[in-house]
């Protein structure tokens, strides 16, 4: 059994090797001609939010996170081992037809999302540990992605190449990393400053990416149509990743704070759905299949992103009604040692103000705060 698909494109695939997937791109965008601004535009506008990010992350803290990594390995573990195998599963029990089943298992198989940083910082989770796990697991899936593609293609016997673009996440890796190091040394140097330029981008980010879904959705002339086991795996999928990316933390052997296990599942289900759009449009760009294929990540992404915004609404209203109080066991997070350790260095802070950072736990941008007022 194979994918239904005209001779053009598979003779085109075959052919289609690293070097041509740029010109595949190009190609496709017949399908679109705006698809190359919409991607310039939103990278940019994700630069912008993780400059934010990077403002609230504090390099000592970091630093912890990667010295102790328990935490963000299980994190970068979730991502790349056990989310490809579930998307698979999951096609599986839904008997999917090939085709969309494939671009399920893209999107399955593909790093954390940049927008799991965000979602985390509007949970209250530990930011600059989701920012090591987003970082490393996009970094790994230059290996991991092809990887995984390749075993999926042997056993599923595909007739097709599919084609990685390593260009694409290499400019997601770029977009990720160089912004929030840039944010970083604004929190090194710019303390005062940190804390409004994170609300302000991170702000902006956010509702410019909303604005993106819409308006790039809207822009370009793809087919709209879509499979109910589409919706249903879409809508499934990265729930079941919240709820095991949340409760493997709290196996036995782990023991990982609360707030630790938030972060971990926020980083489980979200993908980088941009980076399964990119394969999904390199690989079948000028095939008709990709109608099967495109809209998954798409909707992956609306329901990933609903489901953070419920469940960041829960946990707010839950933490503001005083129904949620963070373990004694937070106080023992690395990144309140290494804050506990940036207020004593500065000096500029009482003994008190640090006994009060240690015992609240406050995270990094409310730290600053705390300093703006003891000084
Ligand atoms: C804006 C979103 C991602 C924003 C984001 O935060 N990115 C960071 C990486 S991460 O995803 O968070 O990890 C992306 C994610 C999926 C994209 C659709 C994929 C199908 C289709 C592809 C066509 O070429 C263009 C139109 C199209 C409908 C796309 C519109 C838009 O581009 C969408 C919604
Ligand atoms: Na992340």
């Amino acid at each position: 059994m194979s994918i239904q698909t005209d001779n053009s494109t598979t003779v085109m695939m075959v052919n289609c090797t690293l070097n041509c997937s740029t010109t595949a791109s190009r190609q496709s965008s017949g399908s679109g001609g705006n698809d190359n601004t919409i991607y310039i535009l939103t990278t940019v506008i994700i630069a912008v939010g993780m400059v934010g990010i990077g403002a609230t992350v504090y390099y000592k803290t970091l630093w912890e996170y990667i010295k102790k990594p328990k935490a963000f390995l299980l994190g970068v573990f979730m991502q790349l081992i056990i989310m490809p195998p579930l998307s698979w599963a999951l096609t599986k029990i839904f008997q999917m037809p090939q085709a969309e089943a494939l671009g399920v298992f893209i999107q399955g198989s593909c790093p954390g999302g940049t927008t799991s940083n965000i979602v985390v910082y509007w949970m209250d989770g530990i930011v600059d540990l989701s920012v090591a796990m987003t970082g490393t697991s996009t970094l790994l899936a230059l290996g991991t992605m092809p990887l995984w593609l390749l075993i999926y293609q042997k056993g599923e016997n595909l007739p097709h190449n599919l084609s990685i673009p390593f260009d694409r996440l290499a400019i997601s890796l770029a977009a990720l990393v160089i912004p929030i190091f840039v944010g970083m040394v604004i929190r090194a140097n710019l303390a005062k400053y940190a804390n409004i330029i994170s609300k302000v981008f991170i702000a902006l980010a956010s509702i410019f990416i909303l604005i993106m879904v819409i308006v790039n959705s809207v822009v370009s002339k793809i087919p709209w149509v879509v499979t109910w086991r589409q919706v249903v795996l879409a809508a499934i999928m990265p729930l079941i990743a919240y709820l095991i990316g949340y409760l493997v933390p709290f196996f036995p052997g782990l023991k990982l704070t609360h707030k630790a296990g938030r972060t971990i599942s926020v980083e489980t289900a979200l993908q980088n759905a941009q980076i399964a759009a990119a394969v999904i449009q390199i690989s079948f760009g000028k095939s008709r299949i990709i109608i099967a294929m495109l809209l998954f990540p798409l909707l992956y992404y609306v329901f990933q992103v609903g489901y953070s915004a419920i469940f960041a609404g829960i946990f707010i209203t839950a933490k503001r009604r005083g129904w949620i109080k963070e373990d004694k066991e937070e106080q023992e997070e690395p990144a309140n040692a290494g804050k506990a350790a940036a207020v004593e260095k500065s000096g500029e802070v009482r003994k008190t103000a640090v006994e009060k950072t240690k015992k609240d736990g406050i995270e990094n941008p409310n730290f600053t705060k705390e300093n703006d007022v003891a000084v």
